[in-house]
């Protein structure tokens, strides 16, 4: 195992700080960086080569102090890409952290689908990273496809690409540059794995190069970190590349800057902006200064985030009822035992 360098899995020297000062730091502590997450365990890639600890609570990309063999403690989550945990609940799983890019990735061919970048949008700046996104196959481009997607994401940067030609690979690498940590989020056949392999300029997700197992072929089965020749980290993850994220309003908020701007100067300050008098968002639609179908998308992710978000308190409000329900028992229980005492 050749020795990784921590700056070249995206070490910030800021956190040299946060890792001298932390409680866990001591003689035979060092830092290190969550590169796979197995089921018991995760991989840590730290200056003296890859070590393995228990996975408690850990997610890929987190940076960590290791002993090297039985814990970890895990400093700062700068961002955190969650999703909804299979199946009916509402539970959160947390998919990465610490990720600085997310690739919103979308082909020109078929012509982009802008609900779905509106949306891919949203997730990204809920997680706290910056989106970025990058239209593929433009040599299949039949004009118009940028422009239509800047409308749907203010504020984020659209490239277009083609791994074909080579056209503006050189534009998203300069986004990706070392120690940056980057996911890529979009459709299956968006073109994901032909754009990271054309800018490293290799089979970066046909072989990955920081492995511990030493097996060959890629297959995503498990969450992992992968050092991108001459770009950042990419997280790959087979949760990630679906949408199952979850938004939140404070991602809504940056991903709908114009109607939250527009919606200030309302007359009432909790206008649904349906039917009221005084509205500046639907006034805004009459005179075509804002798209009626944003508005659609706003209130349609604002359902689902009010959902989830109900949801969850109503799962937290059974589980406080169980746990509530079990402390009467154990109380009954002892008091059983009590009473039993002086007999027994
Ligand atoms: N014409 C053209 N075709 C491309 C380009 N990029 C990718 N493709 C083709 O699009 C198809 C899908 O590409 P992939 O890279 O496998 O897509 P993906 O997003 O990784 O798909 P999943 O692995 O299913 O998530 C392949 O047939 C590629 O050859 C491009 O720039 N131009
Ligand atoms: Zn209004």
């Amino acid at each position: 195992m050749p020795d990784i360098s921590l700056a070249l899995l995206g070490w910030d020297p800021r956190r040299t700080d946060e890792a001298a000062t932390h409680p866990a730091a001591g003689p035979g502590v060092r830092p290190g960086r969550v590169v796979r997450v197995e089921r018991d365990l995760v991989r840590v890639a730290t200056e003296d080569g890859l070590v393995a600890v228990p996975s408690v609570g850990l997610a890929v990309g987190d940076w960590v102090l290791t002993d090297g063999a039985s814990w970890a403690s895990v400093l700062d989550r700068r961002t955190a890409l969650r999703r909804k945990d299979s199946g009916q609940t509402s539970d959160e799983q947390l998919l990465a952290a610490n990720v600085d890019v997310v690739v919103v990735v979308e082909p020109m061919d078929p012509r982009p689908n802008v609900r779905r970048v509106e949306r891919m949008a949203t997730l990204a700046w809920a997680s706290g990273a910056t989106p970025l996104v990058v239209l593929t196959k433009s040599d299949l481009a039949l004009g118009g496809e940028v422009a239509d997607v800047e409308a749907v994401v203010p504020g984020v940067e659209v490239l277009e690409v083609s791994a074909e030609t080579g056209d503006g690979l050189d534009v998203v690498r300069s986004h990706l540059t070392a120690s940056r940590t980057f996911v890529l989020l979009g459709p299956s056949g968006a073109g994901k794995s032909t754009l990271v392999n054309a800018l490293a300029g290799t089979e970066v997700l046909a072989t990955g190069d920081v492995r511990g197992d030493g097996r060959g072929k890629h297959t995503t089965t498990h969450r992992e970190l992968v050092p991108v020749p001459g770009l950042g980290c990419l997280v790959d993850t087979p949760g990630i590349r679906g949408v199952g994220l979850v938004a939140d309003e404070e991602g809504l908020e940056q991903a709908f800057p114009e109607v939250v701007a527009l919606a200030a100067g309302c007359r009432f300050v909790d206008c649904e902006h349906r039917t009221e008098p005084g509205c500046a968002v639907l006034e805004a639609i009459e005179d075509g200064a804002l798209p009626e179908v944003r508005l659609a998308s706003y209130r349609h992710l604002l359902r689902e985030i009010a959902h989830q978000t109900a949801r969850k308190a109503s799962q937290d409000r059974s589980a406080l009822r169980s746990r509530g329900k079990q402390a009467n028992r154990s109380k009954r229980e002892s008091m059983t035992i009590k009473g039993r005492g002086p007999r027994g």
